[in-house]
């Protein structure tokens, strides 16, 4: 017997929005690119790099250690975070238990710690489903580690993107220094090697390219090239899947 009742049209397929995903270690671009390409595009843009950030904030507010698995993953679960787009200043302001975290979220040291309960399958999990909430039309731009390979494994364009560690540490330490942030070459190195070690070699969602990403390495090119390279690939992509789209409802 049909589900559906005699003069009842079929219900609409729910429309999946597009995305795309640019994965990548600390310091090669991914944010700013991802900001430029959402921009252009009029897309959705998911920083998931800022949720683990808030989660190793509000870790420290409650006196959790990094290894707490259990109260890290009931805290991400009931995360009590906003992202609250500022028109004036164009900044999006982050607002965790109701206290802007604006200014501390970028530090070196908040994405050592993120970095660390990063590596807890349990709390990877449990975030899950936040980050998959992003999704809506007309499409999203994902930032992160692990969004081409876990979280939007179904992703129409995945990007890999990386620069050697010291020319990131090199952009790190001018970014820190634009800020008012006291910075230390020789040590911004060793923390962005420590961090790609260990997001690299964890069990659960390690940095890695997709096995279908285009591999991009921005040592020497410039922001305005990338974001070009991406925008021709996703082009090429998302006209594929469409035609593919097309072809199945044929
Ligand atoms: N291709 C590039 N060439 C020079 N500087 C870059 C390039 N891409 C990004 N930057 C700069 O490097 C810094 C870090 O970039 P960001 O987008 O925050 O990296 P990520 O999100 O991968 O950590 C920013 O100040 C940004 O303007
Ligand atoms: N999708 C993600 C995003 C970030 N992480 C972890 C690992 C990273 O070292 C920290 C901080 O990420 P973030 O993207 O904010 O860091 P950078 O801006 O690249 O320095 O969070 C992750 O494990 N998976």
């Amino acid at each position: 017997m049909s589900d559906i009742e005699p003069g009842k049209s079929t219900p609409p397929t729910p429309v999946l929005a597009p995305v795309i995903t640019i994965d990548g270690p600390s310091g090669s671009g991914k944010g700013t690119v991802c900001r430029l390409l959402a921009e252009k595009l009029g897309w959705h843009l998911l920083d998931s790099g800022a949720i683990y950030r808030v989660l190793a904030i509000a870790a420290v507010h409650h006196d959790f250690e990094p290894s707490d698995e259990d109260s890290l993953v009931a805290l991400a679960t009931d995360l009590d975070v906003e992202f609250v787009a500022n028109e004036e200043t164009g900044l999006t302001h982050t607002i965790l238990e109701g206290e802007d975290i604006t200014m501390t979220i970028r530090t070196e040291e908040v994405g050592m710690n993120a970095s660390k309960i990063a590596a807890l399958p349990r709390v990877r999990e449990a975030l899950l489903r936040r980050q998959r909430a992003f999704r809506e039309l007309p499409g999203l731009v994902a930032d992160g580690r692990d969004m081409g390979t876990v979280v939007f494994p179904d992703a129409q364009a995945k990007i890999f993107l990386t620069a050697s560690a010291e020319e990131r540490a090199r952009r790190r330490f001018l970014q820190l220094q634009e800020k008012g942030f006291d910075a230390n070459m020789s040590t911004l190195v060793d923390e962005i090697k420590d961090r790609d070690h260990r997001d690299t070699n964890r069990s659960v969602a390690p940095l890695k390219p997709a096995e279908d990403s285009l591999f991009i390495d921005s040592t020497e090119i410039s922001i305005e090239d990338v974001v070009a390279k991406v925008l021709q690939f996703a082009h090429t992509k998302l006209s594929a899947s469409e035609g593919k789209a097309d072809e199945n409802r044929i």
